[in-house]
């Protein structure tokens, strides 16, 4: 099966039957450890899963990990950035969990993070952001930001279709674009690059489907539809209209959108389409909304209790990752998940990248990918052990022992390292 990685010899395979996910109780987990910091994060959390998986059952369950090469350690040893093998061990063993790769900055080679969004087809990128009690935090209010993010995670601008300025393809496609759709808005087109954005309705409507079933089953109040639709009206306008589609065609009798609303208002006035909103409210179903991403932006900060499921493009979802991770205590603490909730698979990661200037001083917070991989846990049921590291963080943040960029904006916090705070959550446990 493999080209260049040896077979893991013990432990079995996680497989999906009728949607429906079959764990065994050794299940074999690919993870890529990552650059930068990667390994030193990546250790702490493998020892913190560990624990937490033999507290929760006592030896019955365990982890078989197979470690998986990508990026620089790949490089090293195979001389290639992405192995196919890698994508093998994903399609085979469908859960993974990765560390952070690095992306050269104009120019080198294309985002290893992105290619195995898109290889593997892991259309949904899935993160959460909540507030642990006294992680430190820029607002008033951290407690009011409950979010989860649904980031569509292979179309978009992000997708990097893409051609350098002064290339034959650049001046191909400019041409076309003025000599054959009569393009005149280029404005400086002898010197310009050109990138692509495709959005579709068939893209926009498995993440929005993604979204609002979570919203379903977790007790959700709303899913809001984040978009700049007013300036690129046939992407990310399309995205909101198709939004509101999906969730009236598929979840009619769940939802209300505000699509719903503006007929109401348009054909019965402000007092019925607020009474139909209430009742809608009443009855326990979720609000489908929209809203424009810069006011977006805005009113998390303002608002943010009015905010649950986000559901939004690939670049918007990337700045809104960040932006919401701040209000909550930074990246340190913003796990996220990869996942095709078709095929089953499912890659576990970080928000954050590989923090260069920290790699390899056992110094950043393992937060993130630690709470990737209780994430990861959660997607496997194996609940209990998420439950353990969720108590663990919220004790072991509480007694102020954090490491560096937690103790920087805190009062009488002891500095921990890297390592140093997964022992303290493992004897927290
Ligand atoms: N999914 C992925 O693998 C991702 C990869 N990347 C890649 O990572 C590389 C570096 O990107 P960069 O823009 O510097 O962004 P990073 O997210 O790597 O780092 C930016 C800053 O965030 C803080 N930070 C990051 N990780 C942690 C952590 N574990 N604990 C505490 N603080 C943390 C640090 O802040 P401070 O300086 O204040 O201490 C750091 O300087 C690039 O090559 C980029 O493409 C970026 C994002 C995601
Ligand atoms: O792939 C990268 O280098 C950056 C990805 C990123 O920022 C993200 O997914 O949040
Ligand atoms: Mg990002």
């Amino acid at each position: 099966m493999f080209k260049k990685f040896d077979m893991p010899t013990n432990g079995e395979k996680i497989t999906m039957e009728n949607g429906k996910l079959n764990v065994p109780d050794n299940p074999i987990i690919p993870f890529i450890e990552g650059d930068g910091t990667g390994p030193d994060i990546w250790a702490a959390a493998q020892k913190v899963l560990d624990a937490a998986v033999e507290k929760a059952y006592n030896g019955k369950r365990k982890i078989e990990w197979f470690e998986v090469y990508t990026g620089e350690k790949s490089y090293d040893k195979w001389g290639e950035w992405l192995p196919e093998d890698t994508l093998t061990a994903m399609r085979e063993y469908l859960v993974g969990i990765k560390g952070p790769l690095t992306t050269p900055v104009g120019g080198g080679f294309r985002s290893l993070n992105v290619a195995l969004r898109q290889e593997l087809d892991l259309y949904a990128c899935v993160r959460p952001v909540r507030w642990f009690k006294g992680v430190p935090s820029p607002v008033k209010h951290p407690e009011w930001t409950n979010m989860i993010i649904f980031r569509e995670n292979a179309e978009d601008i992000y997708a990097g279709i893409e051609w350098q300025e002064g290339s034959v393809e650049v001046k191909k496609l400019i041409d076309f674009l003025q000599d054959e759709l009569g393009v005149k808005k280029i404005r400086f087109p002898e010197t310009s690059g050109i990138g692509i954005k495709p959005v579709s309705k068939e893209g926009t409507y498995r993440l929005v489907r993604s979204a609002i079933e979570y919203a379903i089953k977790n007790n959700r109040k709303s899913v809001t539809l984040v978009h700049k639709g007013n300036i690129m009206k046939y992407t990310e306008g399309a995205f909101k209209n198709w939004g509101y589609e999906v969730a009236e065609k598929e979840f009619g009798d769940k939802v209300f959108t505000w699509a719903q609303y503006d007929r109401i208002l348009e054909n019965e006035g402000k007092d019925a389409a607020n009474r139909a909103q209430d009742e809608a409210i009443a009855a326990g179903k979720i609000i489908v909304k929209d809203v424009i991403a810069d006011a977006f932006l805005q009113q998390i900060l303002t608002r943010p209790r009015e905010y649950d499921v986000i559901a939004t493009m690939n670049l918007n979802g990337d700045y809104i990752s960040d932006a919401l991770a701040a209000q909550v205590g930074g990246i340190g603490i913003a796990p996220g998940a990869n996942i095709n909730y078709t095929t089953g698979i499912a890659l576990f990661e970080a928000t954050h990248g590989t923090a260069p200037k920290y790699a390899g001083l056992d110094k950043v917070n393992p937060s993130s990918v630690i709470l990737s991989g209780e994430m990861m846990l959660r997607y496997m049921g194996w609940d209990e052990a998420a439950d353990i590291i969720i108590e663990a963080m919220e004790k072991t943040i509480s007694s102020k022992k954090v490491t560096y960029d937690f103790a920087r904006l805190m009062e009488g916090a002891t500095e921990l390292k890297c390592s140093e705070f997964g022992n303290e959550l493992i004897k927290n446990m």
